[in-house]
């Protein structure tokens, strides 16, 4: 079985954790890393299965087969590359970093040469499948418009940057309209489903993003429309948040544990 290794210990950590400790994923879990000792902690807790422990990202690159990063953007920043320079598979959540060019060919060229894998899941938003076959013929516009709760979207660089307060908004507003290249950089925990859709063929500057911030919503809503050659796609999913963090939907975290199940499978079903 694979042994596998976890940066971030919030609710996207927690549920991987929990579905490797069930055995719903066969895989052996290594360790944990959090910031937060007390976080780290609770997850390890929580587990009745294996012996996993506190360990470091460098330990995991030393002893791990596969590191799933559910932390931050600046961790995709500082592991992803030693991971796959030392051969070291990474699923990556925080996708948004991968905005950076350079970066995104770096990691792409050390996966390549070293015969290691990045996998992207899905995450909080559908119509993954149909866009990367789209995106095998020509594109013409690919456009995400992502509605959230203000706590959805709150203490967001972009909105702290420009003073925009959402506390007293009373009916929906569009705070944001650009690429998913400042998008993701604007709202870094907010939407790295727009850097997953632009990955799948349009790309980073192409790809255009819409951010509306709406009072009278509880769920996180994606919508994502897409014209090529293939035809007309409209996509719009309505996700439940995440109990533990409102920004987070349940689905990115089910879409962890999906693909863990995809690649510890011998059966590759779908695109
Ligand atoms: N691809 C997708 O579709 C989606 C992606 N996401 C992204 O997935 C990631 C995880 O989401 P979620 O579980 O909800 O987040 P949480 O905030 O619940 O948990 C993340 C944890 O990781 C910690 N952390 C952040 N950076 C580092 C680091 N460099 N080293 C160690 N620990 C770190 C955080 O600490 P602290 O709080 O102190 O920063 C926090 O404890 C986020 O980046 C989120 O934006 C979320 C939803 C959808
Ligand atoms: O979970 C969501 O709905 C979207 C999200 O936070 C992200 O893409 O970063």
């Amino acid at each position: 079985m694979i042994k596998i290794g976890i940066i971030g210990c919030g609710f996207i950590g927690t549920q991987i954790c929990s579905a490797v400790d069930s055995g719903a994923v066969p895989a052996v879990l290594f360790g944990v890393f959090d910031f937060s000792d007390e976080k780290a902690n609770a997850v390890l807790k929580s587990l009745k299965s294996g012996n996993p422990k506190k360990c470091t990202p460098e330990e995991m690159i030393e002893s791990c087969d596969l590191i799933v990063e559910c932390a931050s953007q600046d961790a995709v920043l500082k592991y992803a590359l030693p991971a796959a320079e030392n051969g070291v598979d990474m699923m990556v959540l925080s996708v948004g970093a991968f905005q950076n060019p350079d970066f995104y060919q770096k990691v792409k060229e050390a996966a390549a040469a070293n015969n290691s894998k990045i996998y992207v899941p899905s995450g909080a938003i559908a119509g993954t499948d149909g866009l990367k076959s789209a995106a095998v013929a020509n594109l013409s516009s690919v456009s995400v418009t992502t509605r959230k709760p203000v706590s959805g979207l709150a203490g967001s660089p972009y909105l702290v940057e420009n003073s925009i307060d959402l506390s007293n908004l009373k009916e929906p507003t569009l705070v944001f309209e650009g690429s998913a290249a400042e998008a993701v950089v604007a709202f870094p925990k907010n939407v790295n489903v727009c850097a997953t859709i632009s990955l799948c063929g349009f790309g980073f500057e192409k790809t255009a993003v819409r951010i509306i911030a709406d009072p009278t919503i509880s769920e996180n809503i994606h919508e994502l429309e897409v014209f090529g050659d293939f035809g007309h796609m409209k996509m719009m999913i309505e996700n439940k948040p995440s109990p533990l963090n409102p920004k987070t939907s349940y689905l990115a975290a089910l879409s962890a544990v999906s693909t863990l199940k995809k690649i510890t499978d011998p059966m590759q079903i779908g695109v």
